[in-house]
């Protein structure tokens, strides 16, 4: 048991797909997990363990923000052993060319948080999704004819900004879309050598502002969802 987390160790696979959202975590074990067991209630933020083709697969939500995620992740890694890890997330896009729906594979997150900063000392540190899995998404999605883009993106410490054209200026310097918690995850994954990669939905633009529902975001990303699935087992 951690604070967080109030399942028996062995609970959880190595292998973990991180939602933000709990119940994004609940369709996805719904869904694809064979025998799924709800191992986490602790504040609403359901984990769940099943098999898929043949392997045991864990899904956990992260709730929403660097802090949130770092705190599941530091948890998963330290008390249960994880191994690797997956974001499935939403994001919006930066770029005209990046529509609603488009999967987009985190290669690196800038950020505005102030976590690495405090961390490392007002240096800068880049965190960088794991070769391995990067790659092995790649293969995955090329085997399904799955088109993905693939990028930096921004891991944002704010949903609302006091300036609305503040993602303007990471837009010109090509960064793809923006979302919460991949740069703690990266850093996580390098301080413990653990594997992690973020694959993330477009949910909405902020070039078009087009935008998808809260329902939409929970459970219509199953492009993302088999892809990380079938990532995460890949020998
Ligand atoms: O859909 P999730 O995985 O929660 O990801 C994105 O959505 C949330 C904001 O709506 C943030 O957590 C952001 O990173
Ligand atoms: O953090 C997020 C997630 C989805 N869409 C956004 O605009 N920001």
């Amino acid at each position: 048991m951690s604070v967080h987390i109030n399942a028996e160790k062995g609970a959880i696979a190595d292998k973990i797909l991180l939602p933000g959202d709990p119940l994004r975590a609940e369709f996805i074990a719904n869904k694809y997990l064979e025998n799924p067991v709800c191992y986490n209630k602790v504040r609403g933020m359901l984990g769940f363990t099943g098999m898929y083709k043949g392997e045991r697969v864990s899904v956990q939500g992260t709730g929403m923000g660097l802090p949130s995620l770092s705190i599941y992740a530091n948890e998963l890694i330290r008390e249960y052993d994880v191994k690797k890890l997956i974001r499935v997330g939403s994001c919006g896009s930066m770029q005209k060319d990046i529509h609603v729906r488009d999967i987009i594979l985190a290669m690196s997150s800038s950020t505005n948080s102030s976590m690495n900063k405090n961390r490392f000392k007002g240096m800068d540190f880049a965190p960088t999704a794991d070769f391995s899995l990067f790659r092995n998404a790649l293969d995955v999605a090329k085997g399904s004819n799955l088109e993905i883009k693939a990028g930096n993106v921004l891991s944002s410490d704010s949903f609302y900004t006091d300036d609305p054209d503040e993602w303007k200026m990471w837009a010109a310097f090509n960064v793809l879309a923006v979302e919460m918690e991949t740069s703690a995850l990266y850093t996580l994954a390098a301080k413990y050598g653990v594997s992690a990669l973020s694959i993330l939905t477009v949910s909405d633009s902020l070039v078009t502002w087009e935008e998808t529902s809260s329902e939409e975001r929970e459970k219509t990303f199953t492009q993302m969802m088999e892809l990380a699935l079938d990532v995460i087992i890949k020998k």
